[in-house]
Parts: structure tokens; C-alpha cells; sequence
């Protein structure tokens, strides 16, 4: 058993002990359910600033604790002053000690897209996802099918989020395109054996067709390599890693942009 088959196994408990505590009726009654949300396309297009996706994330599978005391309204506002484009919050309490109040403090205090990064597997957690304030959701082609893919897509469009599809190499990305993807995450971290490789982003950059914004996810940490992903086609760039893992990741996150401007 891979360590996503394991948190897709434990998602399906969770999903069912939320539908209990939690029914719809009550997520469509949240003040933040019927917000417009804010388009992850134009956010990563805007020239103006490097397309950076900057991560909210204390713990992993791969590293274990990265953060314990970060608070998460500070940093993830000094992120977007320095620069970031869209926040990506997780939202998983197993495996990455995320929270869906994670997401709602982030949300009270940025005016930017909110990515719920998360194993979404079932309609609840896209109707979680609007009810905690997230624009964006993603949808992870190695634990979808590509039925469930379309349908799943098409429901969160069908709410007026965003939707990143994330694949790791050219079969995941060939048998998931459909019209209910916004954008097209490469995901440098194999989630089955945590290898990481950018060169995985590289040799994908031309298969993806051009109506989809192009983001690199994961191991990012050279500024150097943002310019060359860029190069290739890359719109948004997906870090957690490389800024929870410091005391303060707001300023380091400052740090990497200002390194990536002057490269420019
Ligand atoms: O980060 C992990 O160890 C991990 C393990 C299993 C499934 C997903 C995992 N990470 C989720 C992500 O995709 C990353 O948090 C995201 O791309 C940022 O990556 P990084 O900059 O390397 O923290």
C-alpha cells in the first residue's frame, strides 16, 4: 500500500464523519458559500508578479514536522505581501496536520485565490471546500479515474471555483485533459515513493496544450529554476517546503521573489 492509498483510505472514512457532523444543508449556510471567487487563471497570468503558490503546510509524509508554530493568518498575509499570487492551505489533519480553520484564517485576511489543497475524492469535499472560503480545488489523477476527473471538475466549475489538475507524468496527463480543468499542475513529488525530480515539470512542459495555465508543484527551492520553468511555459509555481521549513516563512518567501525578480 502506497502512502496515498493510505490517506485516499482514511479521506473516505473522514468524508463519511463529516457528512455526519457537517450535512450539506449546513455547508450551503456558511457566510462564505456564496462569495464570488477569485479566478486562478487571472492570478497566475498577471505579469505583474512571478506566479508563485506559496503553501501553508506544517507537516508532510515525506519530512514529517516542518512547522509547528507558524501562525497561520501572519504568514500566509506575509505572503502575499510579498508577492504570492494564490495561498495554498492544507486542509488534511492526518497526514499534514491541516485544518479547515486553517483555510477560513487565511481566508479572513487575504484577498487573493485559495487553493484547498487536499485528496478530494467526493462532491462534499468540493461543497466543503466553497463553504470554507477556497477558490480552488485540486484533483490528483493518481487517485481518480478519468470519469470521475470530468465529473468532479465539472461540479466545482459548476459552483464557479477553479480546478488544478495534478498529474506526474505523460500517461496521468494524456488520459486526464478535459474541458473542466483550469490549469495543470506537474507534480515533481512522486506520492508513491516521495522521489523528486524537476526534471518531470521540463518534460511534460510540451504536452500540455496551451489553454491550460502550466504550474510546477513541489521541491522547488532555486530561484534560478523558476526562471527556466518559466521559459518552458510555466505560469504558477507551487512551494511549501522551502519556506515552513525556516522560522519565518513570510521572509523567506520574500527572499525567494526578490531573488526571482532580479533574475528577470
Ligand atoms: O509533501 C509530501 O510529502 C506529500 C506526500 C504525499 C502526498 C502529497 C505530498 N505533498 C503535497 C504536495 O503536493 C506539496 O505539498 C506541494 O506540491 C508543495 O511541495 P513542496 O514545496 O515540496 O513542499
Amino acid at each position: 500500500m502506497t502512502i496515498l492509498d493510505k490517506i485516499v483510505a482514511r479521506k473516505r472514512e473522514e468524508i463519511l464523519e463529516n457528512k455526519a457532523k457537517t450535512p450539506i444543508e449546513l455547508l450551503e449556510k456558511s457566510e462564505f458559500f456564496d462569495r464570488e471567487c477569485y479566478s486562478f487563471k487571472e492570478a497566475l497570468t498577471n505579469t505583474e508578479k512571478i506566479g508563485l503558490i506559496a503553501e501553508f503546510k506544517r507537516k508532510s509524509p515525506s519530512k514529517g514536522i516542518l512547522n509547528a508554530d507558524a501562525d497561520v493568518a501572519e504568514t500566509t498575509k506575509g505572503y502575499v505581501d510579498a508577492g504570492a499570487s494564490v495561498l495554498s492551505i492544507l486542509t488534511d489533519v492526518d497526514f499534514f496536520n491541516g485544518s479547515n480553520e486553517n483555510l477560513i484564517k487565511a481566508r479572513r485576511v487575504n484577498e487573493v485565490p485559495i487553493l484547498r489543497k487536499d485528496f478530494i475524492i467526493d462532491e462534499y469535499q468540493i461543497l466543503e471546500a466553497k463553504s470554507i472560503g477556497a477558490d480552488v480545488i485540486l484533483l490528483i489523477s493518481a487517485c481518480l479515474s478519468p470519469e470521475e476527473l470530468k465529473s468532479l471538475g465539472a461540479f466545482a466549475q459548476s459552483l464557479g471555483m477553479s480546478v488544478l489538475l495534478e498529474v506526474h507524468d505523460k500517461q496521468e496527463l494524456l488520459c486526464s485533459i478535459s474541458p473542466y480543468i483550469d490549469a495543470i499542475g506537474v507534480n515533481n513529488r512522486n506520492l508513491a515513493t516521495f522521489n523528486v525530480d524537476i526534471q518531470t515539470s521540463f518534460d511534460l512542459a510540451d504536452l500540455i496544450p496551451d489553454e491550460f495555465v502550466k504550474v510546477s508543484e513541489s521541491a522547488l527551492s532555486n530561484p534560478q529554476t523558476i526562471i527556466d520553468l518559466k521559459n518552458v511555459g510555466y505560469r504558477g509555481f507551487l512551494i511549501g517546503e522551502t519556506f515552513m521549513k525556516t522560522v519565518n516563512p513570510a521572509e523567506t518567501c520574500k527572499g525567494f521573489i526578490e531573488s526571482v525578480k532580479s533574475l528577470s
